[in-house]
């Protein structure tokens, strides 16, 4: 029976350990692609993923493998991407494979991100399969590496560990063995009705979505009327087929299988990843439950710049199907015009939507400093509003409180930076809750503001460790904090994409700088203009950015008294010209925001 002969199977590692090389050899040694294709990094191409050289979105490919017992196995590898950002990709990609490589980098051994996939992996009961890579390299430690992984679990401690090198490919041929031994086949039923799990979805311009799914009951004809249970939308099935890694199409899809459906649905919002996909006329009796939808951490707004509106709205919605964790809402401001408010796991997620819009849209965005959620109470109705737009923040008049969200945060570092890295932690309000070893390595708990880590924290921690440090968040709670919007008052107007909402504390240092940064960047004008930072309706900082030109009036140089009357009346014709002018805004304007630590 085929379903005994197929593999469905992820790779999960922390960032760089060598997925996609390993990926390539893969798809090499089972003649998936010749060697000169594998040399591009097939997996990895999207333009955002090779400019960065980091997998951002799930890919899937099928292998035929000649093992040495001389039976043909179908492997179906799901390659997943390793940033912190990414982990709901990774869940979903884990939520369609029965078995996952687990590899860890010789020179690196056991990271953070190394132990929080395998927790993915074990939640969805997969079986592990523990790999060390880089063994070619003059910096591996293999068994000190091999330590490390044993002391993950009791299963690990005892199981078979496979030492490779995905550049050279020593080893791979013994783990492409492993699979068909360790990694369970398929469990689903061939006579029961077609269920199949939409693991991942993709818009394509001439065909609209697309569905990735696996078949884990029944069988999928071409031709054969389908449908979506939860979105409960009959779809047409014009196109099934699998992944070559290239879309191939195919005849059918049987139990265990891994592969698309070309959905003819043209609006990108109408399927959601998670979603099962049945026979219409004989539908499965229990759809699966769905995915927990990814709680976004930081929000910002895209506005288009060249009046763009309409293209970046068709290019926001794709890639929100294309990556669910990314939504969006529309938005207006005064300063900037229509836009979108839109959600993001972490500001690493945010520059990678920025990048994918700019390179597959050709589309330049303004983005607005990013801000995480508020819940603001109150004071007359008792009303909790939900804030996650500093525009919408209410007057503090109308105030009585403001909570923040709070998220537990682990990070993983060498004792060697051990020092900084508490520092960098207090400076951003953590609370250590707990301490303690994993492997070589010390582990970190606080309790932090959300606020505090959505913005340059990880690449802060980055730079501390020299790379190595690793963080994992996750979403605490609320907790009340006494913040403030800060607004921004350019030539005595308030720029309202401008502002933005800070600790009380931090108000005073963090206004100062931004004013300065302002002095820069603001487009210089032929009259002087103040750039005033506002709390609560006081001015807390404040600065006169320059005119373009000398005032001449008043430099002092020999004139008629005649001449500088008539510079004095230009220029304050200028002045009453200037309270009606647009101020234009340019991406440096608001980076100023971003750019202030304290
Ligand atoms: N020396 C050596 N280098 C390797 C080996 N495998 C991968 N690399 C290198 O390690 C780097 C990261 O490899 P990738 O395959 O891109 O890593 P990845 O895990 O897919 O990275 P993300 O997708 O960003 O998580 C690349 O420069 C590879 O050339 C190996 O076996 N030996």
């Amino acid at each position: 029976m085929k379903q005994n002969l197929i593999r469905n199977f992820a790779i999960i590692a922390h960032i760089d350990h060598g997925k996609s090389t390993l990926a390539d050899r893969i798809m090499e040694q089972t003649q998936t692609i010749s060697a000169r294709e594998s040399k591009a990094q097939l997996l990895d191409d999207m333009q955002v993923e090779q400019a960065h050289g980091i997998t951002v979105k799930s890919r899937t490919v099928r292998n035929f493998y000649q093992a040495d017992n001389g039976v043909e196995y179908e492997y179906n590898l799901i390659d997943t991407p390793g940033h912190v950002d990414f982990t709901y990709e990774v869940s979903k990609s884990l939520a369609a494979s029965d078995g996952a490589i687990l590899l860890v980098d010789a020179t690196q051994g056991v990271q953070a991100q190394t132990v929080a996939n395998l927790r993915l992996a074990q939640e969805n009961h997969l079986t592990i399969l523990p790999v060390i890579n880089k063994i070619d390299n003059a910096a591996a430690e293999v068994d000190k590496t091999e330590r490390e992984i044993r002391a993950l679990s009791p299963k690990l401690y005892e199981a078979k560990i496979y030492r490779i090198s995905a550049k050279t490919g020593k080893g791979v041929h013994e783990v492409l063995e492993a699979i068909h031994q360790v990694f369970p086949a398929p469990s689903g039923q061939t006579q029961a009705p077609l269920k199949a799990l939409v693991f991942d979805s993709f818009y394509d311009s001439f065909k609209g979505v697309i569905a990735y799914i696996r078949i884990v009951n029944g069988n999928l004809k071409l031709g054969q009327q389908v449908k979506l249970m939860a979105a409960n939308t009959a779809i047409q099935n014009k196109e099934i087929g699998v992944f070559t890694p290239s879309r191939t199409a195919t005849d059918e899809l049987t139990v265990g299988d891994v592969g698309y459906i070309i959905t003819g649905l043209k609006d990108p919002t109408s399927l959601r990843v998670g979603d099962t996909l049945t026979d219409a006329n004989q539908p499965t009796a229990e759809a699966f439950p769905g995915y927990k939808p990814a709680q976004p951490m930081v929000y910002a707004g895209f506005y288009p710049k060249d009046d763009a509106y309409r293209d970046l709205e068709l290019a926001i919605e794709k890639l929100s199907l294309n990556d669910s964790s990314f939504q969006y809402v529309r938005e207006t401001s005064e300063a900037l015009g229509q836009g979108f408010r839109c959600s993001f796991l972490g500001i690493f997620h945010l520059q990678i939507i920025r990048e994918r819009l700019k390179d597959e849209y050709g589309l330049n965005v303004l983005t607005t400093a990013p801000n995480v959620t508020y819940r603001v109470h109150l004071k007359d109705t008792n009303e909790v509003q939900i804030v996650n737009n500093p525009i919408a923040f209410p007057g503090f008049a109308k105030i009585d409180y403001v909570e923040e969200p709070f998220s537990n945060i682990r990070i993983t570092t060498d004792n060697a930076v051990l020092g900084d890295v508490m520092k960098l932690a207090d400076a951003h309000k953590g609370q250590l809750t707990d301490m303690g070893n994993q492997a070589e390595l010390i582990v970190l708990h606080y309790r932090i503001p959300t606020a505090e880590i959505a913005y340059d924290f990880f690449n802060a921690l980055k730079s501390i460790s020299h790379g190595y440090a690793t963080l994992e968040t996750e979403f605490a709670d609320y907790e009340p904090a006494d913040v403030v919007k800060v607004e921004v008052a350019i030539n005595y107007s308030v720029v309202d994409a401008l502002s933005f909402i800070v600790h009380r504390e931090d108000a005073p240092a963090m206004t100062q700088q931004l004013v300065k940064k302002l002095k820069h960047t603001i487009p210089r004008h032929l009259y002087p203009m103040p750039a005033q930072a506002i709390v609560e309706g006081k001015s807390i900082a404040r600065v006169d950015i320059p005119p373009l030109r000398k005032n001449a009036a008043v430099n002092g140089e020999k004139r008629s008294i005649s001449k500088k009357q008539a510079l004095l009346r230009r220029q304050s014709m200028n002045k009453r010209q200037a309270e009606k002018s647009n101020i234009k805004l340019s991406q440096d304007v608001f980076d100023s925001i971003l750019d202030i630590s304290l």
